[in-house]
């Protein structure tokens, strides 16, 4: 008798729910869920209170939605037997964060609070703390605290620990009468289980929770600000347990809902990125898999024994990816939105033309001709750091650049090389785990741009001189969320006992590799030495014309 597992995907514009063979990992049917409140950047679902600037939020609600309405759906269409569903996990954008009083009920809910703005879910790409994270990143130097070096020397105004900050600066009320800060994937959680559990890739990489040290010592929290100081025996507190860990059954209220068993197995949280990593049947060191998309994540596991330390990584967590390893996470703050900004603000009008012409897209287009380029012949060499560099630079004040132009330049050689720009950054963050401790000796990708753009993976193999293999599922991390529900169920369950037994029978790949072309990588081994002599100039301060423009602007 088949099994399945159900995975909830969680992103930033949509959640959507995947219903999984348990012995193949084939996608059996899903369905997706625009969030009725999107994101809110300009004002509250109460249209009078406007957001600042870099302000994101959500409404929890819209989580709930999904599930009501996405698991149902593809129970449905997949016309299997609920009985026959073994385990439920989801993932989420992270950190994406919410206060809850001591019920579980999302502040933003109750009528005191719900016209201030901290009280709602801060998304991930909520950068309006960025000043409260500067603060804890100039006293964490200062007092040389330890786990700054986990997490490339700087902690993000996206993470947890900035955006509590900012609630307890900007709204003190909403920062007392809260009874726990939840991320919205552990949320989620005690929705469907009546658990609260963290889970440890998101305490880990974005609230600095360490398996052996806890989170920052008291005294640290202290000195941020006195208020502060018995955060981790109150608004932090919650066990930290690792992935796959089963955070409880589905409640009589959650079966009525979704059409799932009562007391189905749901596994803790997980991270969006992260969660990917056994989809594609990584479970062991070596093998970094790149979430390619608008940004790229880079995640690859270490040795059991020992955690290293990385220039630039975006945090180091044990059992942060994959139980029984150090999980590293490293990222480029900027790929795909790269190439857009190409084809929507500069691309010539001559060439759109002609896609409209032969019934293409300009994308599809530059990529056909760039395809015709030998590495080296444009002559043109672009830092790609529209977005600034997330790793290993860490610095968001840095900005994009080619040079090389002539008269005689073309639009595919630009667009071909910023595909090249991208991929040295690529290479930048492989050589940086590589030379550290952390080998990566095989690449995989999933996300949107290893299915659109076959020019660019070929590009990343060559210019890393490593093979890529490339996902074989569309929603490879509902399929992970999935694959943990099943390891939450366990064997005797019809699932599965551990993540590794999982991957192995459900983790896919393409039969189809990228594979390096010698030529290409010895030209393109020559280009990257001057990539890289370019990233030192303008991005360690040997030249700070970059951070000068943005202050002038
Ligand atoms: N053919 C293409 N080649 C390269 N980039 C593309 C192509 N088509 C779209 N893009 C870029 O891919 C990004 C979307 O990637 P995708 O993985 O689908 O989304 P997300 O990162 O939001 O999950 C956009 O930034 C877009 O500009
Ligand atoms: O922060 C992480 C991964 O660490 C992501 O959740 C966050 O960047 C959102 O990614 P997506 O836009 O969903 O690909």
């Amino acid at each position: 008798m088949t099994r399945y597992a159900v995975g909830i995907d969680y992103g930033t514009q949509s959640g959507r729910a995947v219903l999984v063979s348990l012995e193949n990992g084939n996608e059996i049917a899903d369905h997706v869920v625009e969030y009725p409140h999107g994101v809110m950047d300009q004002t509250l679902p109460n249209k009078n209170i406007k957001l600042g600037h870099e302000w994101a939020l959500q409404h929890p609600a819209d989580y709930v939605d999904v599930i009501r309405q996405a698991v149902p759906a593809v129970l449905k269409t997949s016309g299997i037997n609920p009985e026959d569903v073994a385990g439920l996990g989801i993932d989420f954008t992270a950190s994406t964060m919410l206060p809850i009083d001591a019920e579980g009920v999302p502040l933003c809910w109750k009528d005191e609070y719900k016209n201030n703005p901290h009280s709602w879910v801060k998304l991930w790409k909520h950068h309006a703390a960025q000043p409260y994270a500067n603060e804890i990143n100039e006293l964490a130097e200062k007092r040389n605290e330890r786990f700054l070096q986990r997490y490339g020397g700087k902690l993000s105004s996206e993470w947890m620990l900035a955006k509590i900050y900012e609630t307890l600066a900007e709204a003190p009320d909403i920062y007392e009468n809260a009874d726990l800060f939840a991320e919205a994937a552990d949320w989620v959680i005690l929705q469907l289980t009546g658990s609260f559990l963290r889970n440890s890739c998101t305490a880990g990489y974005k609230a600095c929770w360490h398996k052996q040290d806890g989170y920052p010592s008291q005294n640290f929290f202290k000195d941020i600000d006195p208020r502060l100081e018995d955060i981790i025996e109150t608004k932090l507190r919650g066990e930290v347990v690792p992935l796959g860990t089963k955070a409880g059954g589905l409640t009589e209220e959650m079966a009525a809902i979704t059409g799932l068993p009562e007391g189905l197995a749901v596994a803790v949280g997980n991270v969006d990125a992260h969660a990917s990593v056994p989809a594609l049947g990584v479970v062991e060191e070596g093998k970094m898999v790149m979430t390619m998309g608008t940004s790229i994540c880079h995640m690859v596991l270490g040795k059991k024994e020992e955690e290293m330390e990385v220039e630039g990584m975006c945090g180091v967590v044990e059992d942060g990816i994959i139980p029984g390893y150090y999980g590293y996470e490293a990222g480029q703050s900027a790929a795909g939105d790269i190439f857009g900004w190409y084809v929507d603000h500069a691309a010539p009008q001559y060439v759109f033309q002609e896609a409209q012409e032969r019934g293409t897209n300009v994308h599809a287009l530059l990529e056909e001709r760039a395809a015709k380029l030998a590495p080296g012949e444009s002559g043109l060499l672009a830092l790609d750091w529209w977005n600034g560099n997330r790793s290993v630079l860490v610095d968001t004040e840095l900005s994009g650049m080619m040079l090389g132009f002539t008269l005689s330049t073309k639009p595919e050689e630009v667009y071909r090389a910023l595909l090249e720009g991208a991929a040295f950054g690529t290479r930048m963050i492989i050589d940086a785990f590589d030379h550290n401790g952390v080998p990566v000796n095989e690449l995989y990708a999933c996300g949107g741009l290893p299915q659109k753009n076959p020019l660019l993976m070929q590009i990343y193999a060559d210019v890393t001189n490593r093979v890529i293999k490339i996902a074989d599922s569309v929603q490879t991390p509902a399929l992970g969320a999935a694959m943990f529900g099943a390891v939450a169920a366990g064997a005797e369950a019809g699932g599965y006992n551990s993540i590794y037994e999982a991957a192995e029978k459900m983790g896919k790949i393409k039969k189809e590799y990228y594979t390096p072309v010698p030529e290409n990588v010895k030209m393109y081994e020559k280009i990257y030495q001057e990539y890289s002599r370019l990233y030192n100039y303008f991005g360690r301060g040997e030249n700070d014309v970059m951070r000068r423009l943005k202050q002038w602007r």
